[in-house]
C-alpha cells in the first residue's frame, strides 16, 4: 500500500500577516515541523504550495503549485493537486500551520481501523479536516467538486465516507498537540 504525504503550504495567511510556513517554533519552520511528521510514516512526501513561495522553500524537498485551474481555491485544490501528480492508494493530509503534531499522532490515525473514504480528527466541537488520510480512489469526485466551484473541505467530506476520529483516541495530550496557529504566537 503506498502512502504519500501532502502538506498544505499555498494558503495566504492573511490573519498571520506573514506565510505560515515560514513561522517558526524552536527555531524551526513550521512547514519543517510538519514535514518531519510526515516523512517518518510516509513513502514520498510532497508540498503544494503558491508560486509565490516556491524560491523560498529547499530545492531538495518535492514542490508543486496548485494546479493552474484552481489555483487560490483553497486547501481541497491543493489536495487534488497532489493527488493528481502523484499516484498512491492514500494520502496523508497535514496543513503548515498545526506544527505541533507528530508522526506519533499520524501513525495512530493510520493504524485507526476504518473503511470509509477518509479519516479526519475530531476534538470535542472542533473539527481538523486537513488533520487526515484520504483514499487515493476519490480524486475524480474532488475534481468535480472543483469544477463546481465547491471549494470547501468540509462540503466535500460530507458526500463522502468521512471516519471522524475523537483527538484523545490518537493523541495523549490532545488540547496541546492540535493547536491551529493563525494569528502570530
Ligand atoms: N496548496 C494550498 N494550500 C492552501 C490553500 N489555502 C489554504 N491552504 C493551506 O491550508 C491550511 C489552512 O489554511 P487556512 O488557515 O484556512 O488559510 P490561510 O490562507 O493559510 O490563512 P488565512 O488567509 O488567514 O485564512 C494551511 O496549511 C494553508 O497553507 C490553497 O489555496 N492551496
Amino acid at each position: 500500500m503506498k502512502t504519500v504525504g501532502i502538506l498544505l503550504a499555498g494558503g495566504m495567511s492573511r490573519r498571520f500577516g506573514s506565510p505560515k510556513a515560514f513561522a517558526t517554533w524552536n527555531n524551526q519552520f513550521f512547514y519543517n515541523l510538519s514535514y518531519a511528521a510526515l516523512d517518518r510514516v510516509c513513502d514520498d512526501v510532497i508540498i503544494i504550495t503558491r508560486e509565490e513561495l516556491l524560491p523560498l522553500f529547499p530545492k531538495n524537498l518535492s514542490l508543486l503549485i496548485d494546479d493552474h485551474r484552481f489555483s487560490g481555491d483553497g486547501p481541497l485544490a491543493g489536495i487534488f493537486t497532489g493527488m493528481n501528480n502523484i499516484k498512491a492508494d492514500q494520502f496523508v493530509v497535514l496543513p503548515c500551520d498545526m506544527p505541533f503534531i507528530t508522526s506519533d499522532e499520524l501513525k495512530r490515525l493510520m493504524l485507526y481501523r476504518s473503511t470509509g473514504d477518509i479519516k479526519a480528527v475530531k476534538q470535542g466541537e472542533i473539527f481538523h479536516p486537513l488533520v487526515s488520510i484520504w483514499s487515493g480512489s476519490l480524486k475524480e469526485k474532488i475534481y468535480q467538486s472543483l469544477m463546481s466551484k465547491n471549494f470547501s473541505v468540509m462540503q466535500f467530506m460530507s458526500t463522502v465516507s468521512t471516519k471522524w476520529i475523537l483527538a484523545d483516541q490518537i493523541s495523549d495530550n490532545p488540547a496541546s498537540v492540535f493547536q491551529n496557529i493563525n494569528k502570530p504566537l
